[in-house]
């Protein structure tokens, strides 16, 4: 077993078993995903997503991706919300899709490293709900 492998198994935050709530999973950063990776499995990802309210799985291309509207007041209150993802995307070094419209934005996160969930999508999907309360 190549070292990365041990690592991941050891590594907390991707052992997939746990069921880390929302608030836990807004305390941690996103962790080094090597290529070998494994994207989670669609009952990883459903058991998880019961911790994240609002977020969708939604499968697209061929890949399990997670998808939130926000709805805000108007436009450049949707303009402002997208940059305050943008500056956790950069932070973090982990980055979203983002549709921008008036009173709403949709943010969408998957690893395109692995094509498909990581438990870091999960931890900025949780960060950038806090970001709507902040
Ligand atoms: C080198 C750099 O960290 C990588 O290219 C990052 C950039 N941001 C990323 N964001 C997402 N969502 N998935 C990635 O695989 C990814 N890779």
């Amino acid at each position: 077993m190549r070292s990365s492998c041990r690592y991941k198994l050891k590594a907390p935050q991707e052992n997939y078993n746990r069921r880390e709530t929302m608030k836990e999973l807004n305390n941690m950063v996103c962790i080094p995903c090597p290529a070998e990776s494994l994207p989670m499995t669609e009952s990883q990802c459903k058991r998880l997503l019961e911790n994240i309210p609002g977020w969708e799985l939604e499968k697209k291309d061929g890949l399990i991706r997670l998808r939130r509207s926000f709805t805000l007041p108007d436009f450049m209150s949707a303009l402002a919300f997208s940059n305050r993802v943008g500056e956790l995307a950069e932070a973090e070094q982990h980055h979203p899709e983002l549709i921008i419209a008036w009173g709403s934005v949709t943010v969408t996160w998957w690893t395109h490293s692995i094509k498909g969930l990581h438990i870091n999508d999960f931890i900025m999907a949780a960060r950038t709900s806090a970001l709507e309360s902040d």
